[in-house]
């Protein structure tokens, strides 16, 4: 069975993407995010506040090998640091994966996560500037790994509709 993995930098739209892609194709969607707050029933804030980021890597790490070895056919919109830890980029590029990395300019995220950071532990007690400099930093530290999605469509300046048929011709 195939899955669908959206992967890409915090604010590329994973998650909104995910959701709409879904809607027009009646492919069932899943939040990486969303299934690791429900299986510990803590909020993604509240699991660094409490055990830290190495823990909840490893919850990352494990739900997504969870998430790939169901069979069923899905929608999967990763956390923006899953392809970047415990080999998960490798995971990427298995046969039953269309994996697609959502490609976003520092501009384009710095724009949206601007006024969309208090739920991203990464980044919520950042600065305006500290968080130009810090995005700018970790997209280069990152993208060796968000590179290894067989697929990559550019998200600046597009509307989620147009995101959402990039992908739909990927898929066809
Ligand atoms: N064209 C667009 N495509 C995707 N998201 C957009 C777009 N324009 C604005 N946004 C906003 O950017 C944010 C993207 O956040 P989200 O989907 O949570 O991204 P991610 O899951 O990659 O962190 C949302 O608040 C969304 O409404
Ligand atoms: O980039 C990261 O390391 C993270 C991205 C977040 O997901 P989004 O990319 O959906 O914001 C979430 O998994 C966590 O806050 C860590
Ligand atoms: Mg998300």
């Amino acid at each position: 069975m195939k899955k669908i993995v959206l992967l890409g930098y915090m604010g590329c739209g994973k998650s909104t993407i995910a959701q709409n892609l879904s809607k027009i194709t009646n492919i069932p969607f899943l939040d990486l995010d969303k299934c690791i707050e429900e299986r510990v029933n803590l909020s993604i804030n509240e699991i660094f506040e409490k055990h830290g980021e190495v823990y909840f890597r490893k919850l990352e790490h494990e739900m997504f090998v969870e998430l790939l070895q169901s069979s069923d056919n899905n929608i999967i919109g990763l956390g923006g640091g899953t392809p970047c830890y415990a080999n998960n980029h490798e995971l990427l590029k298995g046969d039953d994966v269309v994996s697609v990395y959502l490609k976003a300019s520092i501009d384009t995220l710095y724009n949206r996560l601007v006024h969309n950071k208090s739920k991203r532990p990464l980044i919520a007690n950042m600065n305006e500037e500290e968080m130009k400099e810090f995005i700018a930093k970790h997209l280069f530290d990152r993208s060796f790994y968000y590179n290894q999605a067989k697929h990559k469509v550019s998200v600046d300046d597009k509307s989620v509709e147009e995101t959402v048929q990039d992908i739909l011709g990927i898929l066809t």
